[in-house]
């Protein structure tokens, strides 16, 4: 239960809900509980005029009729309580439930990017979907069938006491049994399902690859295979079902069986004490009510106790997650005031994932509204420069200074809010082309989103479409070609208005006259701004203010075009072989 601790803030958050529903079960319970007595009270009633010690049939009629208005009654409001007793509580696990998502979720938000290389997606996905799902059960089934399990037991067997001790005893003899067979059942039926719950993961990661690459599986003709391995997995899954199934349709079988035998103790031992004149023919058929009656708890303190269990294993993965400490953490609460100065000194820095030292001693300095263009062969640490100023990882030795502060000593929010990134690869979201280009300024107008579009040169390519701004780019930007993509990933970056702008090698996809008109037209938009170009072509970078060209980790070349041009080594070697590409 330790780990169910950590959800006892959300008991305290809901807590008049909880009791209130606490009360209301009770009040159900006790009006339930009063039919079998009223039966009792009426079959006596009949019996005693039967027997001829009452002989006023009007007053044995008007006491049936009584009793009858009152057990309609009693089930009437037992019946209302109930409605409101699950609006409670099942309401309040709901409500937990969405709290938990909305932690978890933006528990996510704050964990490092090496948190998400060291887990999968679906993992995460499950934690935050079926765990909580399990979660939920422990706040709403377990505890209100806790509670009406706690409700009737009490009330029910006081009563029986009350009337008749020996009868309530052989009464309740089975009851345990059942309780533990349940609890085996539904623990075996618990494994069962986690099994299913696997393979249904299994079945839908499968199908899921296989509609993102279905261009790839069917230009390779490989569709078949892909059936197959399919049909395996069904195949095992159908197997884990029909397991499952076969216990689950054992649940209820075994409790008419336990009930059976409880009602079978009760008339036994029940007509013995009748014809020994210990109690009365209403008695026996109470007791038979009340049997009935408790039965279900029973069975549901086994189910519970899984419940419980299962909910502490899911809490415990939550956990991990939730206490997950993020690895950059924002250490400045006071607003940081970004200029744009960059600057690294002797940076030093290891994936510690692949043990790969990506930079070495690296150093070197840009002024705020100046333009770098970084230069070498791919794996040579030119994203990783760049992932540095933004801060997704911290280095492990030298710092990184933006406008003369180490980096780590400023307000990472604003440092972000500060910085417009285009990365390699451009991401788009299932929303419209419109909202792709506003997620840089939320609150950008349609001109100023027009504007960043024809910046990025792709505002021609927009209205041919038919929607124009307001299409929809499908699932990361399927419906858009690459350099369509690139280009409202541009636009995107330009539309925020930072103070460092950052093209990490993000026109790989266009061709080389639309890369010198948007290279123009960014000229334009970032006069004022500091901006980083990381790319392959000579062509993309030639009017940067200064040129460095990173060879494993380490700068091997520094200075500008016209310096670079004329000395021997990779950039002159880069220039001459494009020139001559061009040329052919
Ligand atoms: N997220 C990562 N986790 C672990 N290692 C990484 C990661 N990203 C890059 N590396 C490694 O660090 C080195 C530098 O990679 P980086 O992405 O900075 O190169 P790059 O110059 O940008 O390459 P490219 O031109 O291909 O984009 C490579 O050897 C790469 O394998």
């Amino acid at each position: 239960m330790k780990a169910l601790q950590y959800l006892n803030k959300y008991f305290l958050k809901y807590k008049y809900r909880l009791i209130i529903g606490l009360i209301i079960t009770f009040c159900s319970k006790y009006l339930a509980l009063q039919i079998p007595q009223l039966i009792r009270e009426s079959l006596d009633a009949a019996e005693n005029y039967r027997l001829g010690l009452i002989t006023d049939l009007d007053l044995v009629k008007t006491d049936l009729l009584n009793n009858i208005l009152l057990i309609l009654g009693a089930a009437l409001l037992s019946g209302f309580f109930t409605f409101i007793m699950r609006q409670m509580i099942i309401v309040s696990s709901r409500l937990i439930e969405f709290d938990l998502k909305n932690e978890i979720y933006q528990q996510y938000q704050r964990l490092s990017l090496n948190f998400y290389k060291k887990n999968k997606t679906g993992d995460l996905m499950n934690r935050i979907s079926e765990d909580v799902s399990k979660v939920r059960m422990y706040f709403g089934p377990a505890v209100m069938y806790t509670m009406n399990m706690l409700v009737l037991f009490i009330v029910a067997i006081i009563k029986m006491y009350n009337i008749d001790a020996t009868l309530t005893n052989y009464t309740l003899l089975p009851l345990p049994i059942l309780s533990i067979s349940i609890y085996i059942l539904s623990r075996v039926i618990n494994k069962r399902s986690t099994i299913v719950q696997q393979y249904l993961s299994k079945l839908t990661a499968n199908a899921q690859e296989t509609f993102s690459g279905i261009s790839i599986l069917k230009s390779y003709g490989i569709e078949k295979n892909a059936m197959l391995e399919f049909e395996i997995l069904a195949e095992t899954s159908k197997e884990k079902n029909i397991n499952l199934f076969k216990a689950q349709a054992l649940f209820f079988p075994l409790m008419i069986l336990l009930i059976g035998l409880s009602n079978i103790l009760v008339i036994y031992i029940g007509g013995l004490r009748y014809i020994e004149g210990s109690i009365t023919i209403g008695v026996i058929a109470e007791f038979i009510l009340y049997v009935n009656m408790l039965t279900w708890p029973v069975a549901v303190v086994g189910w519970v106790t899984s419940i419980v269990q299962q909910a502490e294993a899911s809490q415990k993965r939550i956990n991990e997650f939730l206490k997950h400490e993020p690895e950059i953490k924002n250490l400045v609460s006071t607003t940081s005031i970004i200029k744009g100065a960059i600057e690294f000194k002797d940076v030093t820095f290891t994936y510690d994932d692949t043990n790969i030292t990506a930079l070495k001693n690296l150093s070197f300095k840009l002024d705020q509204g100046k333009t770098l263009a970084i230069l070498g062969n791919t794996g040579s640490g030119k994203s990783t420069i760049i992932n540095l100023i933004a801060r997704l990882y911290d280095t492990d030795s030298g710092e990184v200074l933006i406008d003369g502060t180490n980096i780590k000593d400023l307000n990472l929010d604003d440092l972000r809010q500060n910085i417009g990134f285009v990365p390699q690869e451009a991401f788009l979201f299932s929303d419209t082309i419109k909202n792709n280009i506003k997620f840089g300024d939320e609150s950008a107008s349609d001109a100023k989103i027009e504007q960043a579009a024809k910046d990025a040169y792709i505002h021609h390519n927009i209205i041919e479409f038919k929607e124009g701004y307001n299409t929809y780019v499908g699932e990361r930007g399927v419906t858009l070609s690459g350099g369509q993509k690139q280009r409202v990933s541009i636009a995107r970056a330009i539309i925020k208005d930072p103070k460092i702008l950052i093209f990490d090698d993000c026109l790989s996809a266009v061709d080389t006259e639309t890369e010198e008109i948007i290279l123009n037209n960014l000229q334009k938009v970032s006069q004022d701004k500091t901006t980083i170009i990381v790319s392959h072509r000579v062509s993309s970078i030639k009017n940067a203010d200064q040129i460095i060209v990173i060879e494993n980790g380490a700068i091997v070349q520094q200075g500008s075009h016209n310096e670079l041009v004329n000395k021997v080594g990779y950039y002159k070697e880069l220039y001459e072989q494009q020139l001559l590409e061009k040329e052919i």
